[in-house]
């Protein structure tokens, strides 16, 4: 995919001038792939007019139209699922079966984003709950926000970019995306594809630019209802401080943590763990990136983890035997680099990796990783996981609390009392038992506590956030 997909696209508003554009890079070599537009702030405000008009339509729509405009565009990428995988892959870090995973993965959001257009319902209240009101009747729906401003990160370019468009789309939204301005070709790519199913221009529009620029004029714009935002918490402290009165769905960081007892199954644990440390090279909001194991199991469990790590290929992302790519930059790897460096410094032990290649950095085993470094207190967001010896699931799950984020935590245990515990006691938007903090389906709720963000995505959940109540009371005339 070339530059075309720029310079034809007209109907979803791609906006920037001719001299200022970003270029977009492929991590693994830094070859240019294309350049897209880097918007200034006035175009922003531009494009934030044509969206607000766009709102209207998107009110408009009957649901049937919204429902057949979404299976469309889910029909078209399941039939070109090689091309969006490969622009996923080419554009960022993922591996082409990563990526092909995370295309199929857009294609059931849209369907279900298409199924919950029909449930987006309400309910009759008995108003005659008080004397003297016996005479009216009345019910609330939910009703579209209007225009919801989306910004998203680089890291799941096209399915996380779905989880704002296609709740948005559902519930009778305008939406206008700002991507991650390091792989911002994926979601030009839905958008177009929604246009071509059929959705009317200005309902679903891509900006591309930097974020500080032209993020923040949208977040302030006051014909803005809503912001989604998935990225990291600095942003997303940032935008809340200047959004004002707006609703607000804050999808963010993570370091998250799995506890395995000695009664886990070590294999599955084994697998599940290393899959989830190192999917997408680390950079995974749900990364596994904390492992305690209770004492009895640990040295068996580290043993077979290792073993494990030490069958990854690393390389190309588009070579179908690869396992692991680059990180999104060479900067980025350099920084998970010092962070290991710091951990080692102070006391941690390296028990894999800890060599960077360029933007590719090896899948890293740590243990004994100090509290004191950044490494065990901020998310590494990057191929790197630490293993801790843990007495009991007391200690396991006050390690795992001890974390400014809770987005999800997994536990490996065959007891189920102790499954409850840690439900009971994890302070994290999901617990997975028996299987790692990075399970997800796009049906389910989806969002953490404290640092981890605010409100919940998963398509059902997401309509929620961009829909709001309004109650309706017929006063009933007496004859
Ligand atoms: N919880 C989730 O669902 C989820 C999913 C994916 C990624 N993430 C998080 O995203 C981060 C990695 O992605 P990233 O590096 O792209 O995140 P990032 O915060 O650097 O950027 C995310 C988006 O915000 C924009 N942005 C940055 N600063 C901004 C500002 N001041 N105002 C407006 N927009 C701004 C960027 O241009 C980009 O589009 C990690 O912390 C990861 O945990 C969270
Ligand atoms: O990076 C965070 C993503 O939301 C996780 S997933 O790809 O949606 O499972």
């Amino acid at each position: 995919m070339g530059l075309e997909i720029v310079n034809q696209w007209r109907g979803n508003k791609i906006w920037g001038r001719e001299k200022r554009w970003i270029d977009v890079r492929d991590p693994q070599d830094n070859s240019l792939i294309e350049s897209v537009p880097a918007a200034s702030a006035e175009e922003m405000h531009q494009a934030l007019e044509e969206a607000a008009a766009g709102a209207g339509i998107a009110a408009n729509m009957a649901v049937h139209e919204r429902m057949a405009i979404l299976h469309r565009a889910a029909d078209l990428i399941q039939e070109r699922t090689e091309t969006f995988a490969v622009t996923i892959a080419r554009e960022g870090s993922k591996t082409i079966r990563e990526a092909r995973k995370e295309a199929r993965r857009c294609v059931d959001t849209l369907r279900l984003s298409a199924e919950e257009a029909r449930r987006i319902n309400g309910e009759t209240i008995s108003f005659d709950q008080s004397p003297g009101s016996e005479n009216r009747m009345g019910y609330y729906g939910r009703f579209p926000v209007g225009l919801i401003g989306a910004i998203t990160p680089f890291n799941d370019p096209l399915n996380l970019v779905a989880h704002k468009a296609g709740p948005a789309v559902a519930a009778g939204n305008a939406i206008l995306i700002k991507p991650s301005s390091l792989t911002p070709l994926s979601a030009l790519l839905l958008a177009k594809t929604l246009e071509e199913a059929g959705l009317p221009s200005g309902v679903c529009t891509v900006v591309t630019g930097h974020g500080s620029e032209v993020g923040d004029v949208l977040v302030r714009d006051p014909a803005v209802r809503m912001i989604s935002f998935t990225g990291g918490v600095e942003a997303g402290e940032a935008i809340t401080r200047k959004a004002g009165l707006k609703k607000l769905s804050m999808e963010l960081g993570s370091n998250s943590p799995v506890i395995v007892l000695d009664d886990a199954d070590l294999e599955e644990a084994v697998a599940s763990t290393v899959s989830g440390a190192f999917w997408a090279a680390g950079q995974n909001c749900l990364g596994v990136q904390r492992v305690y194991v209770q004492s009895g199991l640990f040295d068996a469990f580290a043993e077979a983890f290792l073993r494990r790590v030490r069958t990854y290929r690393i390389g190309d992302k588009l070579s179908e035997e690869t396992d692991m790519g680059p990180l999104i930059t060479e900067g980025e790897a350099l920084r998970v680099e010092r962070w290991v460096d710091e951990a080692l410094h102070k006391g941690a032990r390296l028990l894999a990796g800890g060599k960077r290649d360029g933007a590719f950095y090896a899948p890293t085993v740590l243990m004994d990783v100090p509290d004191h470094c950044q490494l065990a207190r901020e998310e590494i967001f990057g191929p790197v996981v630490s293993l801790y010896r843990v007495k009991d699931l007391d200690e396991g799950i006050r390690e795992a609390n001890r974390s400014p984020y809770g987005l999800q935590a997994g536990i490996f245990t065959r007891d189920l009392e102790k499954s409850f515990r840690m439900i009971r006691e994890a302070r994290v938007g999901g617990v997975m038992v028996n299987d790692s903090s990075d399970y997800r389906i796009d049906a389910m709720p989806f969002g953490g506590t404290k640092m981890s963000g605010l409100g919940r995505e998963g398509v059902r959940f997401a309509i929620e956030e961009m829909t709001e109540t309004k109650v309706v009371c017929f006063r009933l005339r007496r004859h």
